[in-house]
């Protein structure tokens, strides 16, 4: 569903300044894949998210999404096979616009794709039946601004809508990291049941290891703009926190410096 082909990516090239963010980067998920991402400040964790987005251009190598090369596509064009959802609840929606108008506007990016409103099922009926999925009463708050909503509701509506049209690839960029712990574990919930009700494939960067251990079905850890450590599904279940700082030291050499990524 996802290739990255030898993706490699140089920020101020030939400069004082010159930084390798994403060395020579492969990874192949299949559909239905979980990816969690975890690793140090720098990693190169955003930047290859935002090269899979669109939003940035790699040097070198290609993006293969449901079998096409996307890398020539802007991220305009990309959306249609993608859905995210940011760190920051206010990014993924427009607070001056209601809950309704929101998910029509989630529902237009993709609508040749996916979703088609049936004859006997009103736009309308629609929207609120997916907003059950969030067990937030906001089925009944289609007319509500969205600016009035609380972080973790918004946050939520940002996942519906990066969700809504069963996107090829879900990218989750830290989308808890900015609430509080009991609307965080709210939105870990809802990410789990979206993702396995509707079998989405999904690379999730998060800070929190156990966060990362506990979702998905693979997990990578990236340093230095490396993948550096591929955890296959057979054995994440069994991995500890332990476990993961053992192999980075074994792998790197020394103990790994991101004090976040122990605390989260
Ligand atoms: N636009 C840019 N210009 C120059 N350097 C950049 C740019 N974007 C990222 N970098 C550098 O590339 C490297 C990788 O950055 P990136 O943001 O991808 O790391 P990250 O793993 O997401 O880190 P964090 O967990 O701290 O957010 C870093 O050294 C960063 O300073």
């Amino acid at each position: 569903m996802l290739k990255l082909q030898n993706i490699q990516k140089v920020f101020n090239e030939g400069t004082p300044d010159e930084k390798v963010a994403l060395g020579n980067i492969n990874l192949h998920l299949k559909p239905g894949d979980f990816v969690t991402i975890i690793g140090s400040n720098g990693a190169g964790k955003s930047t290859m998210m935002n090269m899979i987005s669109g939003a940035l251009t790699p040097d070198f190598g290609n993006i293969i999404i449901a079998n096409k090369d996307v890398t020539p596509l802007p991220e305009y064009k990309r959306s249609q096979y993608i859905g995210r959802v940011f760190q920051d609840p206010m990014a993924g929606t427009a607070p001056s616009m209601t809950v309704e108008e929101n998910l029509a506007i989630a529902y237009s990016r993709n609508k040749s794709r996916t979703l088609r409103f049936g004859v006997t099922k009103n736009r309308r009926d629609v929207f609120r039946t997916a907003l059950e999925r969030l067990h937030l009463n906001l089925e009944n708050r289609l007319s509500a601004k969205v600016g009035l909503l609380s972080g973790g509701e918004r946050q939520a509506l940002s996942l519906l809508m990066a969700t809504f049209t069963q996107p090829s690839i879900l990218l989750l960029d830290e989308h808890t990291a900015a609430l509080d712990p009991s609307r965080a574990e709210l939105i870990t919930q809802l990410t789990k049941e979206l993702v396995m009700q509707d079998k989405l494939t999904t690379l999730m960067v998060t800070h929190n290891m156990q966060q990362a251990l506990n979702l998905g079905n693979r997990l990578i850890m990236m340093d230095k703009g490396q993948i550096i450590l591929e955890v296959e599904e057979a054995r994440k279940p069994h991995l500890t926190i332990p476990d993961l700082m053992t192999e980075f030291e074994r792998i790197r050499g020394e103990k790994m410096a991101s004090d976040r990524a122990l605390l989260g």
